[in-house]
């Protein structure tokens, strides 16, 4: 072109169809890698008039991952999910009030304490899933994908509302859940059929709108029921009726409520279910990584009973999840748009509000980022601190669950339920294929999951259903554990017990539950924690001669609610008030509030040093929002300092408050995804397999490495 800007390539089309004959009918993206392989990394089809700009090249979707210049498009499949969900958060469009209303509302529902709160029923439904293949044994072929979409749907109705569909009771399924099916199928269906040809599907679109109707009368009755039976569940139901948007002060509507809980149900099934059963297929294709995955499972487990704090222990697990995610992304692609006009990869014109899809499946096997074996599956390259490097040199390199505000909310609940399961299955069975032949083959909806893939499963070593069942529930003692990998919390150890004091300020509940977390674990280290308080219970009362520590957020650059009378106290004062002090500030933040971003914890941290204080340790900084891989390891490495700082200064300053320094430390991290964890999950501390430190251990360096969960 004269003004120096190409054409983007893609094959011709006829005339008014475009390009529309040309996707495989049934896993139309095998077709877009295709096409990748035959136009380049940019090409554009035209379907009946709509032209796609479709990218594959990790080049071009870096480029595309710029926020300030790309917003997400709600178009092709994801307009045709409108039809049943409206502005739900998966498929509302940009600048849509509800999204803002819904995010902020739920945002604190998908914070670390909160997903940590469902661990319990998510272990309950897992072990329903488990109990169903020891009951079968070994000649009864499981049929992947549909276990574990029945897990995963099980999992997040119980979790998100309390509701149990009891799929493994039933050889049919939920009507809702067959409703959901179809709907989902159709509306990728319809969103490839050219708008003048509906006339003829009216059946299909007839019972399109009656699976739209099942759906939305089935959520609108959980609804019900729980407004006229409230109960005390914290889970995504009783976050959306009760929370109210800190910045509208509106609460969500009924009908958005059941959007959203639909929205749920539809975003967080198959995908994990999809990511559960490619993993399963890639470890039996891969005995060797099969046999790390089981070893680090009874490594860091045994044979007891699987606890929360196992799951940050289990390093290889997470790296096959990752290399899974990787090769078999199960949302094959996602679509932005220019919010101007644009030039991208340098040289192609595109206009405002084109629509353009990211390939994923494709961009995640670039061999600039993956080298020449990206095609082979090597969890290795996913390991805590590889990923990390990687995602340094190719920022965006790895983007299964979406971009920036727009990423994936269910994140963090989709991996605690993926390690859960991965270590749950592996703990107790030995897998084989059904068939050694078997080839993967693709079934495409919304998602992507393996077709026709058939395990079976036998109980391993001397294990019945009876003995894994009292595993399942605790009953059996963890004799014969390889190592228990997890010191119990809340016991102390025997000597004398020394106090401090713990103060929150928190809306959400971040820095409570991490107060609250910290204060129960100091006991087994032999620390007890006088008070558990929030802030302004420490107003005009600040505990001399022990150490003091403050955990707090800030909203809007304000003190949380919990926290304005202790603040605008110790503000006020202008003396050495503090002069008996010693304390610790922790804050946790959202980098989104640029311009008050961990105001008030460093304002106190500031202020008790200028009254007086002895600060015990430098103020330990977290930020929840990590949606870019740089940020969180940016967060990371500062808490590795902040941490090492921190151990040094308390053990020499305050002599005693080692388990302080160690418990803060571990704030420190799980802090990081605060309640707003939307996209990252905390960073973990890790102790290189050990249990934490002894008071013994105090004068010996430790070495702690840090894993960024992806
Ligand atoms: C392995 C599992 C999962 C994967 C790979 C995944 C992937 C994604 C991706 C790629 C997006 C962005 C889509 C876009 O830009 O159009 C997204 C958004 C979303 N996901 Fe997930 N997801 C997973 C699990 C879950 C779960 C368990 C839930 C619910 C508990 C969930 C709820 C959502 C919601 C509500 C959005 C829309 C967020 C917004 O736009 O504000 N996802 N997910
Ligand atoms: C409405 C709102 C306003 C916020 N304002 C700020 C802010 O000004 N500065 C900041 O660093 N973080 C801000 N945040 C982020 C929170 O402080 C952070 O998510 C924290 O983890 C919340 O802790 P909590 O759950 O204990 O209340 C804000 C969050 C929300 C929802």
């Amino acid at each position: 072109m004269t003004d120096g800007t190409e054409e983007i390539p893609g094959p011709s089309g006829l005339p008014f169809l475009g390009n529309v004959g040309i996707l495989d009918s049934e896993v139309p993206f095998k077709s877009l890698l295709n096409l990748a392989d035959q136009y380049g990394p940019i090409y554009k089809l035209n379907f009946g008039g709509r032209t796609v700009v479709f990218c594959s090249s990790w080049e071009l979707i870096n480029e595309l991952c710029d926020e300030k210049r790309f917003a997400k498009s709600v178009n092709s499949a994801l307009k045709e999910v409108r039809n049943g969900v409206h502005d739900g958060l998966f498929t509302a469009k940009m600048g849509e009030p509800n999204w803002g209303i819904a995010h902020r509302v739920l945002m604190p529902a998908f914070g670390p304490m909160a997903i940590a709160g469902m661990f319990d029923e998510m272990h309950d439904i897992a072990g329903q899933l488990s109990m169903k293949w020891a009951r079968h044994g070994s000649s009864v072929p499981i049929m992947v994908t549909d276990d574990f979409t029945r897990l995963t749907l099980d999992t997040l109705a119980l979790c998100a509302m309390g509701y149990r569909f009891n799929s493994f009771y039933h050889d049919e399924m939920h009507p809702f859940i067959e409703a959901m099916g179809s709907f989902l199928t159709e509306s990728g269906l319809r969103s490839r059929r050219p708008p003048f040809t509906s006339i003829l599907y009216r059946d299909s679109t007839h019972k399109y709108f009656e699976d739209i109707d099942l759906m939305r009368k089935t959520a609108d009755e959980v609804l019900k029921a729980r407004k006229e039976t409230p109960s005390d569940r914290k889970d995504l139901l009783a976050a959306m009726l009760n929370g109210t948007d800190p910045k509208t002060g509106q609460k969500m509507t009924d009908s958005s409520i059941t959007d959203n809980l639909i929205t749920f149900l539809i975003a967080g099934h198959e995908t994990t279910s999809g990511l559960l059963s490619f993993a399963f297929h890639q470890l039996l294709k891969h005995p060797e990584a099969y046999r790390k995955a089981q070893d680090e499972v009874d490594e860091v487990v045994g044979t007891g009973q699987i606890k929360i704090e196992h799951l940050g222990q289990l390093k290889y697990i997470a790296a096959v999840l990752r290399e899974t995610l990787r090769q078999s992304p199960t949302i094959a692609q996602f679509a932005v748009a220019p919010i101007q006009d644009e030039i991208i990869g340098g040289r192609y014109k595109v206009p405002k509000d084109q629509t353009i899809a990211l390939i994923l499946a494709k961009s995640q096997m670039d061999a600039t980022v993956y080298g020449e074996n990206a095609d082979q599956f090597r969890p290795e390259r996913m390991l805590d601190e590889d990923f990390d490097q990687l995602n340094q040199k190719f920022p965006n390199c790895w983007k299964p669950f979406g971009n920036g505000t727009r990423a994936c909310i269910g994140r963090p609940f989709a991996w605690q339920e993926a390690l859960l399961v991965m270590a749950m299955l592996l703990q107790n069975f030995n897998f084989r294929m059904n068939d050694p032949n078997y080839q993967l083959h693709i079934k495409q909806t919304l998602t992507i999951k393996p077709k026709g893939f058939y395990m079976r499963c036998s109980l391993r070593e001397g294990l019945t259903p009876t003995t894994l069942e009292h595993r399942l529930s605790g009953f059996e003692p963890p004799k014969g554990a390889r190592k228990a990998g997890v010191t119990a919390a809340g016991t102390a150890k025997k000597g004398k017990v020394k106090l401090f004091s713990v103060y929150f300020g928190s809306n959400s509940g971040t820095c409570e539950g991490l107060a609250h977390r910290l204060a129960q674990d100091a006991l087994s280290h032999g620390f007890e924690a006088r008070v558990v308080d929030p802030l302004d219970a420490a107003h005009q009362d600040v505990p001399p001669n022990e150490p003091v520590v403050v955990i707090t957020a800030s909203y809007e650059g304000q003190p949380p609610d919990n926290a304005g009378l202790f603040v605008n106290w110790i503000t006020s004062l202008n003396a050495h008030e503090m002069e008996k002090v010693s304390y610790a500030v922790f804050g946790c933040g959202h980098h989104d509030w640029s311009q008050t971003f961990h105001r008030i914890p460093k304002l106190i941290d500031s202020t008790l040093e200028k009254l007086g204080g002895t600060k015990i340790a430098p103020i330990g900084l977290s930020d929840a929002h990590c949606y870019r891989r740089s940020s969180a390891t940016r967060a990371a490495r500062q808490r590795v300092s902040y941490m090492s700082r921190m151990k040094k200064s308390m053990h020499l300053r305050a002599k005693k408050c080692w388990i302080t320094a160690r418990q803060l430390i571990s704030l420190g991290c799980s802090a990081t995804s605060g309640q707003t964890g939307t996209d990252q999950v905390a960073v973990a501390l890790d102790l290189g397999g050990r249990s934490p430190p002894s008071v013994a251990d105090r004068d010996r360096p430790v070495r702690y490495r840090f894993r960024v969960p992806p």
